[in-house]
């Protein structure tokens, strides 16, 4: 469960995104946000995800207020409850294909050999027909936003922050995509997506527009 609480963010006085903002995301739902280009829909997830703070309000998780934690406490929560999709994937370039899937279970402490053959499951489950060793940058737009699904759910999140994860697919693999994220979210996870597609949205359980 995650919960915003009359949030507030400024990227500076001028610009104003969200203002007293306010929402809850039970477990085992998944929310679709959506809203015009601009509205303030990723800055709201890296609130959510605590990788901003909020210049007003804050962010529960689990009703523990989390998002004025240091930064070293709110790292910890986000590396053992949250996953993340990017817009742009951010995959890291100099690393392998399969070794940006498993970097972050590993790093959590999750046993390798799990990780990797769990990897070959989810890129083979979303169609990634790449070999695992090639390079991020040897890969296509849509590849590179499944594979940054794959890692996202390799560590089995409680929350999965996903932006735009089907902005670069065809309607198939949107259709195997959002089906993934919901069988996570029905698996107990709170799910949250950023789209601007009537079909994702529509697949949710619930649509916030912003
Ligand atoms: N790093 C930043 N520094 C300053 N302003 C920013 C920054 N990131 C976003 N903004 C501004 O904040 C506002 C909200 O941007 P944001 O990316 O959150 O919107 P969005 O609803 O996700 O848009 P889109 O649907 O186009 O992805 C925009 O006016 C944007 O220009």
């Amino acid at each position: 469960m995650i919960e915003a609480r009359e949030l507030g963010f400024d990227w500076s006085p001028r610009m104003p995104v969200l203002d007293n903002w306010s929402a809850a995301f039970e477990s085992g739902t998944m929310t679709a946000l959506t809203g015009p280009s601009g509205r303030g829909k990723s800055t709201l997830l890296y609130l959510l995800g605590l990788m901003l703070r909020p210049t007003h309000g804050q962010v529960l998780i689990d009703g523990e207020p989390a998002s004025a934690l240091p930064d070293a406490a709110r790292a910890r929560i986000r590396s053992a409850r949250f996953g993340f999709v990017f817009q742009d994937a951010a995959l890291d370039s100099t690393r392998t294909v399969i070794d940006n899937v498993t970097e972050v279970a590993l790093y959590r402490g999750d046993d390798r050999q799990a990780c990797a053959h769990r990897a070959r499951e989810l890129l083979e489950r979303f169609s990634v027909d790449v070999p695992p060793l090639r390079k991020p940058t040897q890969v296509s737009g849509g590849q590179a936003q499944r594979i940054a699904l794959c890692r996202a759910l390799l560590s089995r999140p409680l929350i999965l922050l996903a932006d735009e994860p089907t902005g670069n697919l065809d309607p198939a693999t949107t259709r195997t995509v959002v089906g993934a994220l919901a069988e996570h979210a029905h698996s107990g996870a709170t799910v949250i997506v950023v789209t601007h597609s009537p079909a994702v949205a529509a697949a949710c359980d619930r649509e916030i527009p912003l």
